[in-house]
């Protein structure tokens, strides 16, 4: 099949190509409004131009001021038929078994390390969507509470323990009515992209505040997402079937299609004064056990209303390789060892550390990505 080609050019290593048209919120000038575009190489198509312009002129979006607004929700909540930074809430699902088994190795021993619960149910928590930032936005170190293993008491400080999460998160499309659970099998038709994200950690924050209730100030400081949204259907090139579960989901989440997506993730720190950055991961979104649609329909099976642009977190992605690990927490054990960064030391994120995630996948002469999911961490307050 001849390659779609566009008359713009476009490098071919470029995340955005023809194939890849994701949606985002830009400003064309500093003092503009901002509005909705489409990314095309190193080009940004003015979606609401093109409305005004009555060039949107099929039956769902001919008199919609859907591009219009500054935000994506209006057009998002109108459906796949329609879609072939305004953020609703935010859920962190725990769905990477590689991950889950090393947090319960370095949290909790050797004992249990996966919970019984894990293998039945995609594990999250609620977070916070008031501290998720945009990629390039500066990450203050928080401080809190730490309660060090021997030490007879609690302190207050910064946290020595700072930590990225290399994860990555659905867009919530139309939603649900509260009470009506969305059905597995048409959980897809709900989700409106993916984004990158990085769920910040205090490790030593949490450790000591996150028993019985879970993650609190611990992670709620900050998260970052990449500012495109990448459709499904650019990424249905690279639909993979996702791992055997055992044992097998409860009906209601099990699906007739199982997917994952062969993903290419990538860590890259890049210390203050340092001309490059080094990588510190590489992983796959195919390594996720609990699919993006089994998330979605167990987040619903209660009847909880999910809304446009929420954001549903996969959790870390960790591979089985000790280099696949999606986090500082796994990747040293909890400190025990140092990463080398160009010959520079890291246990935990230092001031001025930059983090960047990337994400792509490799088709016949182009590629699909993500762009960049990017972070520096500025001093604690004093
Ligand atoms: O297994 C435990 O006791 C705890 C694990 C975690 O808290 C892992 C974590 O940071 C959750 C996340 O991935 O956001
Ligand atoms: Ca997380
Ligand atoms: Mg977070």
């Amino acid at each position: 099949m001849a390659l779609l080609q566009s008359f713009i050019q476009v490098h071919p290593d470029s995340h955005f190509p023809i194939q890849n048209l994701p949606y985002g919120i830009f400003k064309p000038q500093p003092t503009s409004s901002p509005r909705p575009g489409v990314a095309i190489g190193d080009f940004v198509l003015d979606l609401s131009e093109i409305s005004s312009a009555g060039l949107f002129n099929g039956p769902l979006l001919n008199n919609s001021d859907c591009f219009q607004q500054p935000n994506l929700n209006k057009f998002v909540s109108l459906g796949r038929p329609a879609w072939k930074e305004a953020l609703g809430d935010y859920t962190d699902f725990f769905s990477s078994l590689h991950h889950t088994k090393n947090c319960g190795l370095i949290f909790r021993g050797p004992q249990t390390p996966v919970l019984e619960n894990w293998y039945h149910l995609p594990v999250a928590y609620h977070g916070r969507a008031s501290s998720v930032v945009v990629s390039g936005t500066d990450i203050v170190r928080p401080r809190g509470q730490a309660h060090p293993a021997g030490k007879p008491s609690p302190y207050f400080g910064p946290s020595l323990k700072l930590d990225f999460e290399l994860e990555m998160a659905t867009i919530v499309g139309p939603g649900n009515e509260l009470g009506k659970p969305v059905d597995i099998n048409n959980a897809e038709d709900h989700i409106f992209g993916l984004v990158l994200l990085n769920d910040w950690s205090a490790r030593d924050i949490q450790a000591w505040e996150y028993v019985p209730l879970g993650p609190f100030l611990g992670k709620n400081f900050a998260t970052s997402i990449s500012p495109w949204i990448v459709t499904l259907d650019a990424l249905e090139p690279f639909a993979c079937e996702a791992p055997k579960q055992d044992p097998p989901p409860l009906p209601y989440l099990a699906e007739k299609v199982s997917k994952n997506y062969d993903l290419s993730l990538e860590v890259h720190i890049k210390p203050v004064d340092h001309k490059d950055s080094s990588v510190v991961t590489r992983s796959n979104l195919k390594h996720l056990y609990w699919t993006l649609t089994q998330q979605l329909a167990h987040h619903t099976i209660n009847g909880c209303n999910l809304r446009p642009g929420d954001v549903l977190g996969t959790g870390t992605i960790s591979g089985p390789e000790p280099e696949a690990r999606g986090c500082l927490l796994e990747l040293t054990w909890n400190g025990q060892n140092s990463l080398s960064l160009n010959g520079l030391d890291r246990k935990f994120l230092e001031d001025g550390d930059e983090v960047i995630l990337t994400g792509y996948a490799k088709g016949d002469g182009y590629t699909i990505g993500f762009g960049t999911c990017s972070g520096k961490i500025v001093p604690a307050a004093p």
